[in-house]
């Protein structure tokens, strides 16, 4: 990859704090590249490298430049977003932080969702801003005294109680959103030190892409994890700062920055990506800026190229047919010509959503906002919302959606009667559809029936990570209970077959204790299955650990029979009202004499103790439980087999495998026969979970990883070069995209800048805005407005009379 000296300079500054703040077309993503490879080069273990970047796009691109010049290493880098790094991160912490290891994240429509139930709302623009609201307090905020959620949500003033309320129905559902992930993160970092200082020293170097829009609690989060090895570079363009709106502090997060780590600083001049007259253009309008941070200059190389045209329509209808015709003409003149290198950029989706009908109607092949959109349509969430099910028994939306679409005899009246009168006696919507609990008449039936015959045994375990395929389970211990009088007990070390490496730091036991303590998993496992022989198994936030012991005992040839068991977490979130649910949180409310302390022998005693105090709180509600349940129960049954069918099948299947039998089997195709464009999306689904499917995890991990995909993408993630179609999307996705054609539409005053944007005083991050637009072109770009629509005469922007 060649670099000029300035660019070259920061590459190969590895050692140390860097700071790069170059304006847009200047090579930043380029070496950011090209510091990977030249780290790894340096001899950095790849493993040791974390870089961020804004989009799951960008992670790929650079991922797969990096694979292309070192092939073998690039699988071991850590190239996320913020929120890809902060699931990962919880990923492996959750049960420290009283989690469930086996959460779901919820992505912005399933928010919105719970949050119309919750605050009442019908007006979806309200919707939308409470939403919005909600989340930005989360993510800012950090709660310090002891008043829990409420403390976290004081600055929704009287709000605040159904903040809570929204939290805790998000507990209930085992799923974090993505202020959540931001949340978490920060929180464990700043009141577990055990954990704080082991992600310190995780990584050895560092890189955060577009800093200017980053929040300051991700700083907070990148600043600890860069502080262990000092190793750390931050780049962006503070002339691009166009998500302020969204809470990031660009100048808070680098005065912070250059305060603590002192970083050289570094610019870079030349932009390689325009012709020298769109550079101009760009570089006059920046000259509007209140405050410019960078000056702009064309490469030696760039050739001269055409000014911008710059056209004003008479009406909306008539400014997209000249765009259209623009693209026909070029697509007949030019030789090569990509309908992918041009693109349609406007301030909102409505403009896009105009103009992608008249370019349809030409017979111009575009990707429109509503293909970007592919996770959210109809028959792809109800096909997810399925799937989701399957991961996370607990996932209210989803079934909430399932059932008003797919099984005709439950309406929202049934539902909404039992989540209401559920709420006063511990039942949850997603306990009919259990088949054991539909059977017995009480989720509790079985483990209150264990308890009286002395047939529970409480155990934990320890592991070496967190894959299911792959990690090993190191240590298991367990008592049968009777009430807390006489117990007997069980715990063994097993001989682990691959090192430990950092996992020791969680556990403490290292590979030289495990080879002399240890012994062979299969006999470990066969001891355990006769100590624990016709018992009910009980255990906390155990929903993984379940999952590990099976999938080991499998490798080495043992089937463990764990049909039914039960988790003190679960019974927690249904009957205390925690500040969290860490074992030991709850030890401290119950004042139990047994603290856990991370041994698993230590936890179980723990779990021991505080199912003792757990059970008794399930008895009182139970006689509502029964009648709700044997109200329902005929409606709920033929799904709930369903669901055991497909859970089994899970097992086995890989995702593509599965998802084809789950959408085949719930009737999905048969819903949408009459619309071909669903059932297409459908199969298209399918595609999407074959090709991404791991081959090397097992099955679960592999959906999982699949399923987090889906709520962790972006619309513009899924704009690929290799469709050979226009993109049209708004100017916020196009940030750090290059096209060779460029056509901004929408230029009148009011829409761009946005009335709304002016109105609230953010008329310089409008600026900012339209820059990125006009700097996205590489060849040529267009920049088009009209005169009049359905409300009346409509003036060009004043962005457009700058430039005139
Ligand atoms: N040294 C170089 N020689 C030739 N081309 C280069 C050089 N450096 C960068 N480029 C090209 O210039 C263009 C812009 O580079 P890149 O996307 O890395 O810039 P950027 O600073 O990240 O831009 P933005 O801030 O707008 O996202 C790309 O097409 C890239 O390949």
């Amino acid at each position: 990859m060649e670099l000029n000296p300035e660019q070259a300079a920061i590459a190969e500054h590895l050692h140390g704090a860097i700071l790069v703040l170059a304006p847009a077309g200047t090579g930043k993503t380029r070496v950011l590249t090209a510091r990977l490879i030249q780290a790894m080069k340096a001899g950095f273990q790849a493993q040791d490298i974390l870089c961020l970047t804004f989009t799951n796009r960008a992670a790929q691109e650079m991922k797969t430049r990096v694979r292309q010049e070192i092939p073998n290493q690039a699988e071991q880098l850590t190239i996320k977003t913020f929120h890809g790094l902060c699931a990962w991160m919880l990923r492996q912490e959750a049960t420290a932080m009283g989690l469930p290891a086996d959460f779901t994240i919820f992505d912005d429509r399933d928010c919105q969702e719970l949050v119309q139930q919750i605050f009442n709302l019908s007006d979806p623009r309200d919707v939308k801003q409470y939403t919005s609201e909600l989340m930005t307090t989360k993510s800012r905020g950090y709660w310090q005294g002891d008043d829990g959620w409420l403390g976290v949500f004081r600055g929704l003033g009287d709000y605040a109680p159904q903040g809570v309320k929204y939290q805790l129905a998000l507990q209930e559902r085992h799923t974090l959103d993505f202020a959540d992930l931001i949340y978490y993160v920060r929180r464990m970092l700043r009141t577990d030190p055990e954990i704080a200082q082991r992600w310190q020293q995780r990584f050895k170097l560092l890189q955060i892409d577009e800093v200017q829009d980053t929040h300051s609690s991700e700083y907070e989060i990148v600043a600890h994890l860069g502080r262990g090895s000092g190793n750390i570079a931050l780049i962006g363009d503070l002339d691009q700062t166009i998500f302020e709106w969204r809470g990031s502090e660009p100048e808070l997060i680098l005065s912070q920055f250059r305060q603590e780590f002192q970083p050289q600083v570094y610019e870079l001049a030349w932009n390689y990506r325009a012709t020298k007259s769109l550079l101009a253009t760009a570089d006059q309008f920046a000259q509007e800026f209140a405050n410019r941070h960078t000056r702009i200059s064309a490469a030696p190389s760039c050739p001269a190229g055409p000014p911008p045209i710059i056209h004003q329509a008479p009406t909306a209808q008539a400014e997209a047919q000249w765009i259209g015709q623009h693209i026909q003409a070029l697509a007949k003149t030019t030789p090569n010509f990509s309908y992918s290198r041009t693109t349609v950029l406007a301030r909102n989706h409505f403009r896009l959503a105009e103009i992608s009908t008249t370019l349809k109607a030409m017979g111009i092949p575009c990707l429109t906002v509503e293909q970007f959109e592919f996770f959210q349509r109809q028959e792809v969430k109800d096909a997810l919302a399925l799937i989701r099910l399957l991961l996370n028994p607990f996932d209210t939306t989803a079934l909430r959606r399932i059932l008003l679409q797919l099984v005709p005899q439950i309406g929202l009246g049934t539902i909404n009667t039992i989540q209401k009168q559920g709420q006063a006696c511990g039942l949850w919507l997603t306990d009919l559809i259990d088949l054991p609990t539909l059977e017995d008449g009480d989720p509790f039936h079985a483990i209150l029936q264990a308890q009286q015959s002395g047939k529970i045994i409480v155990f934990d375990v320890e592991t070496t990570g967190f894959s299911v395929a792959e990690s090993e389970v190191i240590e298991i211990a367990a008592q049968r209970y009777d009430g807390g009088e006489h117990t007997l007990s069980f715990q063994r070390f097993i001989t682990n077959l691959k090192p430990v490496g950092e996992t020791e730091a969680v556990h403490g036991y290292s590979d030289q204790f495990l080879m002399i303590r240890g012994r062979p998993a299969k006999e470990v496992f066969k001891e355990f299955q006769r100590f624990a022989q016709g018992a009910y198994w009980v255990g906390h936030n155990l929903g993984f650990d379940v999952k590990m012991i099976k999938a080991h005992a499998r490798r080495v040839g043992l089937e463990l029979n764990i049909s039914r068991w039960g988790d003190t977490l679960n019974l927690a979130h249904r009957f205390v009202q925690a500040p969290n649910y860490k074992l030991a949180t709850l030890a401290q409310h119950f004042h139990l004499k047994q603290t856990p302390t991370h041994k698993a022998d230590d936890d179980v005693r723990t779990t021991v103790e505080l199912l003792n105090c757990l059970l008794p709180l399930t008895l009182p509600g139970r006689p509502q439980r029964q009648a709700l349940i044997q109200r329902y129960q005929r409606q709920f049954f033929p799904f709930a087999r369903q669901l055991s069918q497909w859970r089994q099948a899970s097992d086995q299947l890989r995702p593509g495998e599965l998802i084809r039998q789950v959408i085949q089997d719930s009737g999905l195709y048969r819903h949408y026969s009459s619309q071909p464009e669903r059932l297409e999306n459908l199969d298209q689904l399918i595609d999407v979970f074959t090709e991404r499917d791991q081959a090397h995890l097992h099955p679960h991990t592999a959906l999982r990883e699949i399923i987090e995909f889906t709520a962790l993408t972006r619309n513009i993630d899924r704009l690929t070069q290799a469709e050979n179609l226009v993109p049209l999307i708004t100017v916020h996705q196009a940030k750090g995209l290059e096209f060779d054609r460029v056509f901004v539409a929408g230029l009148a005053d009011g829409e761009f800048p946005s009335f709304r944007s002016v109105q609230e005083g953010r008329l310089e991050e409008e600026k900012r805005l339209f820059y990125v637009a006009l700097t996205r072109a590489q060849q040529q770009l267009f920049l088009s407005t009209h005169a009049q629509d359905d409300r009346g005469k409509k003036a060009p922007s004043p962005f457009l009379t700058a430039l005139a």
